[in-house]
C-alpha cells in the first residue's frame, strides 16, 4: 500500500524546503527536496540567471512523480516548485492522489526570503516564477497558504488538510 504523497509546492523563496521538511516529520514520512532532482544543467541554467523552460522542467517533474510514486507505506512529501497546472498535471500522472500545499506571498516578502548565501537561486528570477506560476484550481486536491504565517502554523493547516483529504 502507498502511504501520503504530498507536494510543498511555489515559487521560489516561499519557504517549500522549510516547510516541506517540517510537514514530513509531522507525519511520519519521507522527504526529498525537489532542488536535488534537478539534471545539473537545470541548476547551472538557474545559477546564470535564466529561467526554465517546460522542456527542461519535464524530466525533472517525472522524477518528482515518481519519487512520490515509489514511496512505501509511511508516505513522501516534496519541495517542488511546481508551478503551472500542466506541471501538477504530469505529476499527478506519475503519482495519483498527490496533495499539492501551496505556499503563497507578496513579492517583497519572497524577494526578502530569496536572500540566502551560497543558494544557486539569483533573486532576480523571482519575477519569471511568478509570472510562471498558476496558482491551484478549485478542482485540484490542496490547500493555498499565507507564507507570512510562521512556519509551525502552516505545518498545521498542512497536516490537518493532508489527514482529511486521505481519509
Ligand atoms: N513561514 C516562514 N516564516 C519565516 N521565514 C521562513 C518561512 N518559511 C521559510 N522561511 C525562510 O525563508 C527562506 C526561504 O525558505 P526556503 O529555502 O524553505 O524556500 P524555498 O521555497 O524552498 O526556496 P527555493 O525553492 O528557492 O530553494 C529561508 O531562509 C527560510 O528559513
Ligand atoms: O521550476 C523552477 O523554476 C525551479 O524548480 C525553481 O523553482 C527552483 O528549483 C527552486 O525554487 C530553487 O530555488
Amino acid at each position: 500500500m502507498s502511504g501520503v504523497r504530498v507536494v510543498v509546492m511555489g515559487v521560489s523563496g516561499s519557504g517549500k524546503s522549510t516547510v516541506g521538511q517540517l510537514v514530513a516529520e509531522a507525519l511520519g514520512a519521507g522527504f526529498v527536496d525537489g532542488d536535488d532532482l534537478h539534471p545539473a544543467a537545470n541548476v547551472e541554467k538557474m545559477r546564470q540567471g535564466i529561467p526554465l523552460t517546460d522542456e527542461d522542467r519535464e524530466p525533472w517533474l517525472r522524477a518528482v512523480g515518481r519519487t512520490l510514486a515509489d514511496a512505501g507505506p509511511a508516505g513522501m512529501v516534496v519541495a517542488c516548485s511546481a508551478l503551472k497546472r500542466a506541471y501538477r498535471d504530469l505529476i499527478r500522472s506519475e503519482a495519483p492522489g498527490t496533495f499539492f500545499a501551496e505556499l503563497d506571498g507578496g513579492r517583497d516578502l519572497l524577494a526578502q526570503r530569496m536572500i540566502r548565501p551560497g543558494h544557486f537561486m539569483p533573486a532576480s528570477l523571482l519575477d519569471s516564477q511568478l509570472a510562471t506560476l498558476e496558482p491551484l484550481q478549485p478542482d485540484e486536491e490542496g490547500v493555498r497558504l499565507d507564507v507570512a504565517e510562521p512556519p509551525a502554523d502552516l505545518v498545521t493547516a498542512i497536516v490537518a488538510d493532508v489527514r482529511s483529504a486521505v481519509r
